[in-house]
């Protein structure tokens, strides 16, 4: 895998959090080498999610790891974040890259062959995202495509891309070695006890070379 600020992606999700506050383990998890942080927090009420944001927004400040908001383009103009997550029943694409501008980062889910294609059209997608393996923390996800279908993807989009769901340390190495640009998580490391050591773990899976 080569060296990029989307290598090791921490997806939030406070109810797998064991508790602790969601600011706590990012914190942590940025200290373990995590690159980048989306916060996911399907459940939380507008105001909820909008200051759990400005806190994690102050804790990211200064490290160079960039903060994205999940599904909410309000949010993520209200906080001022660094990007926006859109799937398949989010915002579509132009539309949020209109109202956020050429500057902020935007990642887009594609649930299949066509999806990728269509994101092709446009030059500044930042990134998008395909599922992995099978998970519990999203239930509806249900196109996971193993390392095999990781590489093929990656081979049809001329955008950088996002592996997500069931990546855990035992099988992170494979979807790195599947030429994907990022490892997403949640679980692994919302509920790890030590989400500093987990993140330092995946990340050594990644075998992040410097090339260009
Ligand atoms: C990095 C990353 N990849 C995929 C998703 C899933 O987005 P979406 O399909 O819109 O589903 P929800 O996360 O909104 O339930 C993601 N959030 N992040
Ligand atoms: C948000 C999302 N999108 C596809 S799978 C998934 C959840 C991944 O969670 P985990 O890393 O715990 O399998
Ligand atoms: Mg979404």
């Amino acid at each position: 895998m080569k060296k990029n600020y989307l290598n090791l992606y921490l997806v939030t999700d406070s109810d797998l959090a064991l508790g602790r506050p969601v600011e706590d383990v990012v914190q942590a998890a940025v200290r373990g080498g995590t690159t980048i942080v989306q916060l996911r927090e399907k459940t939380a009420s507008t105001r909820d999610f909008y200051h759990i944001a400005l806190r994690v927004k102050e804790i990211l400040q200064g490290t160079g790891v960039p903060l994205i908001i999940n599904d909410r383009l309000d949010i993520a103009q209200a906080v001022d974040v660094e990007g926006l997550h859109i799937g398949q029943s989010d915002m579509p694409y132009e539309i949020a890259r209109r109202i956020l501008g050429p500057n902020k980062i935007i990642g887009v889910s594609c649930d299949n062959d066509e999806q990728l294609l269509e994101m092709n059209r446009y030059d500044d997608v930042n990134y998008v995202a395909v599922q992995a393996y099978g998970t519990q923390t999203k239930a509806e996800a249900d196109h996971p495509l193993g390392p095999a279908g990781v590489l093929r993807s990656k081979k049809l989009t001329r955008h950088p891309l996002v592996a997500i769901g069931g990546i855990h340390l035992s099988n992170a190495a494979e979807i790195s070695e599947a030429e994907a640009d990022g490892i997403a998580v949640v679980s692994e490391i919302m509920s790890a006890k030590d989400p500093e050591d987990a993140a330092k773990k995946l990340y050594l899976q990644l075998g992040v070379k410097n090339e260009k």
